[in-house]
């Protein structure tokens, strides 16, 4: 069995890019949004559940992102609607995932760790941070949200510094170098407490 590692941040912190980070240490990682992103395409799991609740979000056997977007803008009811769809299918997915993995290590970046029961079952989790205003313009320079639906998300989302609490570990991602120096030392530390058991 593999030490579970759960590494989340809220949206724009650097998930993505520090998994990254993990994986050329040799971690196995898996990716809850990317899951999602399996499951929203052509015959993807979630397609014919989320059909039958918002016919008008698939398209040509695949889910629209944006039509959702604009569902859950004008319908307060439709993210936990979609989420009891989705959140199931997720919890599958890694399950598969991690009895396959043969790391010794496992990286699950899941951004909402600390607001779902994610975190039940993991060994230590990495919660990765930037200032609130890098993370808002990273966001939107990446132009696929408008402020409103940024805010939306946020909201959401347990506050960065609750996160940063409740964390085994912390990476600030002001730089790649820097990020990729605390991933080593992270790595490092969890490998020789591997070793000595
Ligand atoms: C809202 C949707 C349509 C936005 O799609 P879009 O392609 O613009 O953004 P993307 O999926 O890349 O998400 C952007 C950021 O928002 C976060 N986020 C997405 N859904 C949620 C949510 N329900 N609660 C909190 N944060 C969320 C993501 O983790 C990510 O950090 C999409 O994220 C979605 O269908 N969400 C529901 C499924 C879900 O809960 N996913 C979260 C991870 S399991
Ligand atoms: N360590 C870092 N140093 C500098 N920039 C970074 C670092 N990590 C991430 N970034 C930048 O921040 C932006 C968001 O990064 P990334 O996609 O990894 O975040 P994320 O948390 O996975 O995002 P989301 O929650 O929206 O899926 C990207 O433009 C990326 O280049």
């Amino acid at each position: 069995m593999s030490f579970l590692i759960g590494l989340t941040g809220s949206i724009g912190m650097g998930k993505s890019t520090t998994a990254k980070l993990f994986a050329a240490e040799g971690c196995d990682v898996w990716d809850a949004d990317a899951a999602v992103h399996r499951m929203y395409g052509i015959g993807g799991s979630a397609v014919v559940p989320l059909s039958g609740v918002f016919p008008e979000a698939t398209r040509d056997g695949s889910v629209s992102r944006d039509v959702l977007k604009k569902i859950i803008a004008e319908d307060p009811t439709a993210l936990p609607r979609i989420e009891a769809i989705v959140h199931p299918l997720v919890a599958d997915d890694r399950q598969a995932f991690v009895a396959n993995a043969i790391s010794d290590i496992v990286v699950l970046d899941i951004p909402l760790l600390f607001e779902g029961r994610g975190s039940q079952g993991v060994d230590a989790t990495v919660v990765v941070t930037a200032p609130a205003e890098i993370q808002r313009a990273r966001v939107m320079s990446r132009g696929t949200m408008t402020e409103a639906q940024f805010e939306m998300i946020l909201s959401k989302q347990l506050p960065d510094a609750e996160k940063r609490q409740r964390a085994t570990y912390v990476v600030l991602t002001d730089t790649v170098e820097h990020a990729k120096a605390q991933v080593a030392a992270i790595v490092s530390t969890i490998r020789q407490g591997l070793s000595n058991a």
